[in-house]
């Protein structure tokens, strides 16, 4: 608990995007009536198609059952409006939940009473402030004659500002339906999630909060940065993906003019090659810490030109490859650290000078995967105490396995410019969702990371 306390000691900045997440568990009836509705024929070929945003319900059938069959965590844009009530008639959504990676881990940071949490989304509907946990040490930031001032997200919503519902369906390993003549059994549980990616939607800081950003850089020991995902390439008014990422830009740079505090940057799934590439280019070379998942990696790799290596890593998910991708990932975007976290294990790879110790970058990640057990045993973190919850989860049953895979990995691959440490997840078996946990994982990480900078005198 130790680790957790010292980090709980920070203050921390997180934005871009919350949306609400509408929340479906799939079971292999519901797959089945879907396939049934469009016939095997049709949905194996559009599957073939491999579109990449949902512009009809075929789009979604596709990919959902290519998701399925894979057991990947997969995130899919949509992009046509009127297909909400396509969806409103065809699922009920068990739960709605906080959803976008600020949302989540500026919840998260609240209810481990962090000492401050300021979270900034462009848009707050009365909707979304009110899925902010009602804790003071959450706070948004606000601009009132000429200065900077904070209140709690449920005090600063405004009436009229859209709200983004994103569609998650969450699928359990086991599940089975028939695909024509092919039976498919999911092979892991995770989330398939159907991003709204409208033009009302936008991933920037407002233009009269923006100078105050070197002020926020000073108040806070980290910023978690995210959404950028939800950039479309074009818009409607003549904006465009570069007009939002020389933004995106200048943000950061403007949150390190006075003090350079550390960023990480969660990175989501981004379907479009081109707008990847942009993302990548733009911001990984301006940020500390990326985190991102095993299915994420690959495809970073593939818009960095990897194209063998990515799929050998989203096909077998061998620790030797990923290893190989993120000390390729740390070298051409400069990074400070990078986090991979997949079903089985969780890993670090920093450059060799880096201050901490193999050892202290271990409990980071120890920390990380107690703190996603606990989300996955409980839905939700409501305290700190419910951080203990994740110390009775034990490591998935593949945990030797990764070990003896590191060993032989890091003897085939030269590591000795970099520090590598891997361990295998605390997975369990039935969780209550995995939307989220992810996020979860970059938060706990990075933060305890801050947190034993801060003690060695390095942040
Ligand atoms: N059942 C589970 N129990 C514990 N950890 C899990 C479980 N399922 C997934 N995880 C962890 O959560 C991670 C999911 O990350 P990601 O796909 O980025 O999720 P999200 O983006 O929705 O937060 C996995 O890589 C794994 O480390
Ligand atoms: O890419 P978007 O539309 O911002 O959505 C982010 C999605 O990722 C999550 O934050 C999980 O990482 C979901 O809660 C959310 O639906
Ligand atoms: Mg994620």
């Amino acid at each position: 608990m130790g680790l957790l306390d010292e980090a709980r000691k920070l203050s921390v900045y997180t934005a871009y995007n919350t949306n609400v997440d509408a929340i479906t568990f799939l079971n292999g009836e519901v797959v089945q009536r879907l396939i049934d509705e469009f016939g095997a024929e049709a949905v194996r070929k559009r599957m073939d198609d491999y579109p990449r945003e949902i512009n009809e319900p075929l789009d979604f059938v596709a990919r959902l059952v290519h998701a399925l069959k894979t057991g990947k965590p997969m995130a899919v844009p949509l992009v046509n409006e009127e297909l909400h009530t396509w969806f409103d008639s065809h699922f009920k959504y068990d739960v709605e939940r906080m959803g976008g990676q600020a949302g989540i881990i500026a919840n998260l940071l609240t209810n481990l009473d962090f000492r401050r949490v300021m979270v900034y989304t462009p848009h707050l509907a009365r909707k979304q402030a009110e899925m902010f946990v009602d804790k003071p040490n959450l706070l948004y930031p606000v601009v009132e004659n000429g200065g900077l001032t904070f209140k709690h997200p449920r005090e600063a919503y405004r009436e009229g500002d859209p709200i983004k519902v994103n569609r998650i369906f969450e699928f359990r390993a086991g599940t089975t339906f028939k695909l024509g003549d092919e039976t498919i059994t999911v092979p892991f549980s995770g989330r398939f999630i159907v991003s709204a990616r409208f033009e009302s939607i936008r991933i920037y800081t407002e233009p009269e909060l923006k100078p105050f950003l070197p002020e926020i850089g000073l108040q806070v020991d980290g910023a978690i940065l995210s959404g950028y995902q939800g950039i479309k390439l074009r818009y409607s008014d003549g904006k465009d993906a570069n007009h939002y990422l020389r933004e995106a830009k200048k943000d950061i740079l403007l949150l390190k003019r006075e003090k350079d505090v550390k960023v990480h940057l969660e990175f989501a799934s981004i379907q479009n090659r081109e707008l990847r590439k942009k993302v990548i280019y733009n911001l990984f070379p301006l940020v500390d810490s990326v985190g991102m998942d095993e299915a994420e990696i690959a495809h970073v790799l593939n818009a960095l030109g990897y194209s063998k290596l990515s799929d050998r890593i989203f096909t077998y998910n061998r620790i030797e490859d990923t290893v190989l991708g993120g000390k390729i990932l740390i070298d051409e975007m400069n990074l400070e650290v990078l986090q991979i976290h997949t079903i089985y294990y969780i890993m670090y790879i920093t450059h060799s000078d880096n201050p901490l110790s193999e050892d202290e970058l271990r409990s980071s990640l120890e920390l990380a995967t107690t703190l996603a057990a606990a989300r996955a045993s409980l839905g939700e973190i409501r305290s700190p105490e419910d951080f203990k919850v994740g110390t009775s989860v034990p490591y998935n049953e593949r945990g030797e396995y990764v070990k003896l895979r590191f060993e032989e990995a890091k003897r085939r691959l030269r590591t000795r410019e970099y520090k590598v440490v891997i361990i295998p997840t605390r997975l369990v078996k039935n969780p209550v969702s995995t939307v989220g946990l992810g996020d979860t994982i970059s938060a706990g990480a990075f933060t305890s990371y801050l947190a034993m900078l801060k003690k060695k005198g390095e942040l």
